[in-house]
């Protein structure tokens, strides 16, 4: 019996990416690193959209509940700038947020770059879908989805979200107990 793909949403927040002022890297980026690791099934339902609370908020949440995305990838809006306010988007439609993604995430690129505090990322639970936020910049991918993804899988079993098998050569995930 062939699995079930499961929807993952792919959501670039950049008011300049989202006008073509610059081609987004951000959404291939995260893409690319799924591709990589993930063994099962599985769909991409991508956005570009601009720095706007209200329109984060309601794009995560229809690829939440319309789309039926088990899991949600951002990029962009993480910072402290006027405009970045993917984080408030991110716990407003939550019903329960999972901080040790942002702390983890930080504490590597950290490894990376000093201003890695600069970044508010964040996860949190809307019904069966996680969503997890990352830095715009496209470098910062990567090094932040490959530090947290071993846990991801669990998460999603725990959730309801659908399965998700990893290729053990590029990412072990961690099934307690199994
Ligand atoms: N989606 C993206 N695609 C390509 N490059 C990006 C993307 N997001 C960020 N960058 C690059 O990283 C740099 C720093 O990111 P910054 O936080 O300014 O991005 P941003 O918040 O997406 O910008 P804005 O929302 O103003 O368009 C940008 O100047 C740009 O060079
Ligand atoms: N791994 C990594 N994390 C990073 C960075 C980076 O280059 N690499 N940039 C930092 C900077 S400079 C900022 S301002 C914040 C927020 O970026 P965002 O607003 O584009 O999400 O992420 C930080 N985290």
């Amino acid at each position: 019996m062939t699995a079930t793909p499961i929807r993952i949403g792919i959501v670039t927040v950049s008011d300049r990416a989202s006008q073509g002022v610059y081609q987004d890297k951000g959404g291939p980026a995260i893409r690319a690193v799924l591709a990589r690791v993930i063994a099962s099934p599985w769909v991409a339902e991508a956005r570009v959209i601009p720095d706007d609370l209200d329109g984060v908020a309601a794009t995560l949440a229809a690829l939440a509940d319309a789309a039926g995305c088990g899991l949600i990838v951002t990029t962009g809006g993480t910072g402290p700038a006027p405009r970045d306010v993917t984080p408030e988007a991110t716990e407003r439609v939550c019903q329960k947020m999972m901080p040790g993604f942002g702390e983890v995430m930080r504490k590597v690129s950290l490894e990376v770059v000093p201003t890695a505090i600069l970044s508010r990322q964040t996860a949190g639970i809307r019904g069966s879908c996680l969503i997890v936020n990352l830095p715009g910049k496209p470098s910062a991918i990567e090094d932040c989805l490959m530090a947290v993804f071993p846990a991801i899988p669990y998460c999603l079993d725990l959730i309801g979200a659908g399965r998700i098998d990893t290729d053990p050569e590029v990412c072990r995930a961690f099934r307690p107990g199994s």
